[in-house]
């Protein structure tokens, strides 16, 4: 095949955008098929309203937003890692298909807990502060 460089680099951007588009179609169908990807959703939106009603600053804006992927992300990981044991076991049961949905159940309550704690530490004082003084 015969390309110069112009099409090599259109190439590269295509599969750019390709990857986005089924990056994108990777959290369309996380939302659809997992409850609690729904829930961490809902709690993600009560954080940035209450975040924006208590004027948190820049900083700690970075702070949270941070602390939401980071659970978003590990809850998409965790269904990922679920849908490949789902994939290799075929419905079978295995110890070493329960050892990996656990650890990976497990890391999403790690990172979930080390949100809330950092969400506590950052919001309690202000909206204290904002409903009593
Ligand atoms: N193939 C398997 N072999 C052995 N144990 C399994 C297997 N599949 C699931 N389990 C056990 O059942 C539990 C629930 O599995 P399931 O695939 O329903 O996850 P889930 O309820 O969708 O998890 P989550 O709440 O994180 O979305 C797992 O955490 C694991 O302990």
């Amino acid at each position: 095949m015969n390309m110069d460089l112009n099409d090599n680099n259109h190439f590269k951007n295509r599969f750019f955008f390709q990857s986005v588009k089924h990056a994108l179609a990777g959290i369309v169908t996380v939302i659809k098929a997992e409850r609690n990807m729904r829930y961490h959703l809902f709690i993600s939106l009560i954080v940035i309203v209450l975040c924006t009603f208590l004027r948190i600053s820049l900083v700690e804006w970075c702070i949270i937003i941070g602390c939401l992927s980071a659970v978003l992300t590990s809850e998409m990981l965790n269904t990922a890692i679920e849908t490949t044991v789902d994939l290799a076991t075929n419905g079978q049961h295995h110890i070493l298909a329960k050892r990996a949905k656990d650890i990976a159940a497990g890391g999403v309550l790690v990172t979930s807990i080390g949100a809330l704690i950092i969400g506590l530490i950052i919001l309690v004082p202000k909206l204290l502060n904002r409903l009593f003084y």
